[in-house]
């Protein structure tokens, strides 16, 4: 027997080989794909072929193949392709041509191999009257199963293969912040009007100091979004989610934005609207963003005045329109978040920052224009927890109850912390110069209401003084007017 398969293996090679030199390639092309396709057309299993191309365009259903399969690798696969990109964060490995991969799905085996063949293209060219024909590449997937699964292999393994390549890409993906090149939107330039470089703020909810109950909701509602797409279709909303972030400096409302940022894996647009000149400018602006992305106005108390939304209604009332001399105005910036061009892109995610929300025009508070109002405030016993353990790894600490007690009758932003507590890699040191700079504070804060104490004091005397002088004017007057009387 094994000298029987041995000379079969050694005739299928001379075969080859013969096949391999003595015929030209089309005639091989041609041998080896009737071969294929009788075989093909003999045994109950179905072929799919995928290509790289649909037309010019690049095929969606190659690309997610080629990134699900590179996850189904095998350890028996002998020829794998690996590419490094500049914004990837590893190496990717994908399969060689003629290198298959079985994939099992739901118990059924599909059978993937990657072909590569080269084809001959003909161009006319008119000007030398004859025909160029050079060589061109085609790559495309050879997905092959039992003909009776043919339903499930169209309806849910391929639908399923697109979801699983979009969930790897997105988990590889590398955030990107934007900013706006108004230099090129003043020169009338309409297009690459964003500058994006890589987004590495190592910021995320575990590591920011929160109210927990407020991170919980914060985190769920994010979930929430993300995942209704079909719900805002429903309900005819377009799908995106605004947050107001209010508080004083230092208590974490930027890193709350990296935080959704990396949570998410969305990219960052920062807007600065004191650059923008138009409400046009803006709306250049917004459908240069992409999807899934976060949109943010930082400080917007100090970036749009508000007194200008009187003047805008005055002139509108008047039926005049300064287009010339146009500025960003709230309705703007109102039409931004929830107008026509509001849903411009899909899922995304604004977000305004302030600290002092009783600036902000009732306009933009308003139930409905934000969604979720979030009060970034001083920093908590947890939340200093949080920062204990983020700076020095360390879950508990002699002089944690003094702190604490201290946070309780001062007001420090989690950035102040954070500051005392990256003073010194020791943990004693640092909580040394923490419950020293609170104290600090305290006292501070008590010279602070001493001094209102004073003032307020002061200020009852003048009033005490005036009312008195009051009682001396009302007796002249009456003696006036008994006077008079007399
Ligand atoms: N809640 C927090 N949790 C963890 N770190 C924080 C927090 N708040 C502030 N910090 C630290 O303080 C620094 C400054 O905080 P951040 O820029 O997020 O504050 P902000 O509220 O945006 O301030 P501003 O109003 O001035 O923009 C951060 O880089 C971070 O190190
Ligand atoms: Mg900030």
């Amino acid at each position: 027997m094994l000298s029987a398969a041995a000379s079969l293996a050694a005739s299928a090679v001379l075969i080859h080989t013969m096949v391999q030199q003595f015929f030209p390639r089309k005639i091989r092309d041609y041998i080896f794909s009737s071969a294929f396709s009788f075989f093909t057309r003999v045994s109950s299993k179905l072929t799919i072929n995928v290509h790289e191309f649909h037309g010019i365009l690049p095929n969606e259903m190659y690309q997610a193949a080629q990134t699900y399969l590179s996850s189904k690798i095998s350890p028996y696969t002998r020829c794998l392709q690996v590419a490094k990109q500049e914004d990837s964060k590893g190496l990717e490995v994908t399969m060689e041509q003629g290198e298959t991969v079985v994939d099992f799905f739901q118990g059924i085996e599909f059978r993937w191999k990657l072909i590569c063949k080269e084809k001959q293209k003909l161009v006319l060219n008119h000007r030398r009257k004859d025909s160029l024909t050079p060589m061109l590449e085609t790559k495309f997937f050879v997905l092959s199963f039992h003909m009776k699964h043919k339903e499930k292999a169209l309806n849910v393994y391929l639908p399923h293969i697109l979801q699983q390549s979009k969930n790897i890409k997105q988990e590889e993906k590398h955030i990107k912040i934007y900013s706006g090149d108004y230099g090129k939107l003043h020169n009338g330039m309409i297009r690459g009007t964003w500058n994006g470089v890589n987004f590495d703020h190592p910021a995320t909810f575990d590591t920011l100091a929160m109210d927990p109950e407020l991170k919980r909701t914060v985190k769920e509602d994010l979930q929430r979004f993300v995942k209704r797409k079909a719900y805002y279709r429903r309900v005819g909303k377009a799908w995106k989610r605004g947050y107001l972030l209010y508080g004083p400096p230092g208590t974490g409302k930027s890193s709350l934005i990296a935080a959704i940022a990396n949570f998410l894996k969305f990219d960052i647009y920062d807007l600065e609207l004191t650059e923008i000149r138009s409400n046009s400018w803006l709306r250049l602006l917004l459908v240069g963003t992409a999807n899934r992305s976060i949109i943010v106005f930082e400080d917007i108390d100090c970036t749009i005045d508000f007194q200008e939304r009187k003047e805008e209604d005055a002139t509108k009332s008047r039926g005049r329109t300064n287009s010339q001399n146009e500025k960003v105005t709230l309705s703007g910036l109102l039409n931004f978040i929830e107008g026509l061009w509001s849903s411009c892109r899909d899922e995304r995610i604004i977000i305004f920052t302030t600290n002092h929300k009783e600036r902000l025009d009732s306009a933009l508070l308003r139930p409905g224009r934000m969604d979720m109002h979030i009060h970034m405030s001083y920093c908590s016993p947890s939340g200093f927890m949080t920062l204990l353990s983020n700076y020095h790894n360390v879950d508990n600490h002699t002089l944690k109850p003094e702190v604490e007690r201290l946070l309780r009758e001062v007001e420090a932003t989690p950035a102040e912390v954070a500051e005392e507590l990256m003073k010194s890699d020791d943990s004693d040191d640092a909580m040394r110069c923490l419950v020293k700079f609170l104290e600090g504070k305290k006292v501070e804060a008590s010279e602070e209401n001493k001094k209102e104490e004073s003032m307020v004091v002061e200020g009852s005397e003048i009033e005490e003084l005036k009312e008195g002088e009051e009682v001396e004017a009302e007796k002249q007057e009456s003696i006036v007017v008994e006077g008079s009387e007399i």
